[in-house]
């Protein structure tokens, strides 16, 4: 059986880690998995960590750590035969630490995007709120102007991508993401990526998987149960 392969895809708000990811899955089999789009399925399912995910996010805030890793890591432990990639976790120190006693990541790749992209790119942000489906008006667009491809139902834009949100959010993520970033650097795992457009970068990042991923493998590897 195949090594299995576990990478993390870390950035700020619109710096294309959910297109990546998604071209990432798509081009090596690996799952995608993202954080946001687990909660928002709790959310669906009423679940407890659901119900609990769903009064911070209602505020802007972002869900404690325990409530996070008591959604996620369960499922990674579940994921025993599975190549993934994480969007979306771990987004503090805390919880790349309680990630990193649950399983040992191959790689993370970081991307670095100039402020004056994001700040473009979200400002023409649209998103599908009940599936998470992501479009942007002159790189990705709806078939049709303001309705979902798939259910047809309309887009909305987060009040988070109006550009008056975005400077306070850009700060928080350089100010919780540093930490995260020196842990990845100092295992000797992390990649970081820098460029104004996806398109530029995508080669760059094929090539760099296209040596990692491994297509025979002599182990299989695990995510281990936390104590
Ligand atoms: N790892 C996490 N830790 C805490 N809260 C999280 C985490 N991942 C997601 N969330 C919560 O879920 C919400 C939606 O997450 P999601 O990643 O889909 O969108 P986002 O915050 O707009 O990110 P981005 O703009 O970078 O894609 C977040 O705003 C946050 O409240
Ligand atoms: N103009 C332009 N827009 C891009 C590019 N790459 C991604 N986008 C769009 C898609 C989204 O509308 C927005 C943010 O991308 P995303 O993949 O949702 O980012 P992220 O918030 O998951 O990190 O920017 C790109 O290279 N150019």
């Amino acid at each position: 059986m195949a090594k299995l392969f576990r990478a993390v895809i870390m950035g700020p708000p619109g710096s294309g880690k959910g297109t990546i990811s998604e071209r990432i899955a798509q081009r090596f089999g690996l799952t995608r998995l993202s954080s946001g789009d687990f909660i928002r399925e709790n959310i669906a399912a009423n679940t407890d960590a659901g119900v609990l995910a769903k009064t911070y996010i209602e505020r802007g805030l972002l869900v404690p750590d325990h409530v996070m890793t008591r959604l996620l890591l369960p499922r990674l432990e579940e994921m025993t035969r599975h190549s993934w990639l994480m969007d979306g976790f771990p987004r503090t120190l805390a919880q790349a630490e309680a990630l990193n006693s649950t399983c040992d990541l191959d790689l993370v790749i970081s991307l670095n995007i100039p402020y004056e992209t994001l700040k473009e790119r979200l400002s023409d942000r649209w998103i599908h709120p009940a599936s998470g489906r992501v479009y942007n008006m002159g790189f990705n667009p709806p078939h049709v102007q303001g309705r979902d491809d798939i259910s047809g139902e309309p887009l909305i834009q987060q009040d988070d991508d109006k550009p008056e949100a975005l400077v306070a959010r850009l700060r928080h993520y350089k100010d919780v993401a540093k930490p995260i970033i020196d842990l990845y650097k100092s295992k000797g795992i992390l990649h970081t990526f820098s460029g104004t457009e996806t398109d530029r970068i995508w080669p760059y990042i094929n090539s760099l998987l296209s040596t990692k991923i491994p297509s025979t493998s002599q182990t299989d590897t695990q995510c281990i149960p936390m104590p």
